[in-house]
């Protein structure tokens, strides 16, 4: 699902510009990564695209609607084709995963097969195949407050797989796992991505996955677009200047890399 933002900014209520007029434009199919460093607005920018965050000034556009002039069926419909992927999934502790990975379709179900999905598995199958994918299927069954962090984060992802979004985002969606699991979280995304023809978005602190999974990068900081490149071309120079500190201090290159 393409999308586009033009000169978008969001102000916090406590005065801090998150984003300062941020432009740029996404084609269905196309996987994007999002670099930065902590505090850049990678959050605030995957959240407004994600249409729970209203602009403070700028233009949304998804699928060639505007979501906040859009009416409240037009909105509902959009918003089940969207799917966020948090870094700490908001998931009730005592809920079991199978009913977390269900509420995936929560949007996309008529009420009464949303609320016995609460009760009652619905689908066994669909949430198995998605927890298969990122190699947790054995947990289908568990609370989720018996999960580590990164298993958790995959219960978040596998609930976007099998919510199956046309735009998909992502925000720190592998902060927690190991590096082997990161990558294969990542192939599976960007699988599901190209499988469908969705857009995928994601940030990501780990610089050496999104060189290595995405084809296109987009470096923010300080609420503004620093590049937006083929990661073919995002030179070291590049990486050094985004992450640079206030204070002028530059990273070490093997440490980018290793993030
Ligand atoms: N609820 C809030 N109220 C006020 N300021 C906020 C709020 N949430 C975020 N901010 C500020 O907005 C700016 C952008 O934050 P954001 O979470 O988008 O950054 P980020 O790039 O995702 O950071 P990280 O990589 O650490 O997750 C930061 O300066 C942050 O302190």
């Amino acid at each position: 699902m393409a999308f586009i933002v033009q000169q978008l900014s969001f102000e916090h209520a406590n005065g801090t510009r998150a984003l300062k007029g941020v432009s740029l434009a996404a084609k269905s199919g196309e996987c994007i990564a999002i670099i930065g460093p902590s505090g850049s607005g990678k959050t605030t920018l995957l959240n407004m695209l994600a249409t729970g965050l209203k602009p403070t000034t700028g233009m949304v556009e998804i699928d060639g609607t505007n979501p906040w002039s859009a009416s409240k069926k037009v909105l509902k419909n959009l918003r089940a084709n969207i799917g966020l992927v948090h870094q700490s999934p908001p998931i009730p502790s005592r809920q079991r995963v199978i009913t977390a990975i269900l509420a995936g379709r929560l949007g996309q179900w008529p009420l009464w097969k949303s609320i016995v999905s609460l009760i009652y598995p619905v689908d066994i199958e669909g949430p198995q195949a998605c927890l298969e994918r990122l190699e947790l299927s054995d947990r289908l069954f568990e609370r989720c407050d018996c999960l580590s962090g990164g298993q958790l984060q995959r219960v978040g992802v596998a609930r976007a797989l099998y919510q199956a979004p046309k735009l998909l985002l992502a925000d720190e969606p592998v902060s927690a796992m190991d590096p082997v699991l990161s990558d294969l979280t990542i192939r599976q995304l960007i699988e599901e991505a190209h499988s469908r023809d969705a857009t995928l978005l994601a940030s990501l602190h780990a610089v050496d996955i999104a060189l290595r999974w995405f084809p296109r990068i987009i470096g923010i900081r300080d609420g503004e677009i620093a590049f937006d490149l083929p990661a073919s071309e995002v030179s070291e120079s590049l990486l050094k200047e985004l992450y640079s500190s206030e204070m002028g201090i530059l990273p070490k290159q093997d440490n980018l890399l290793t993030a």
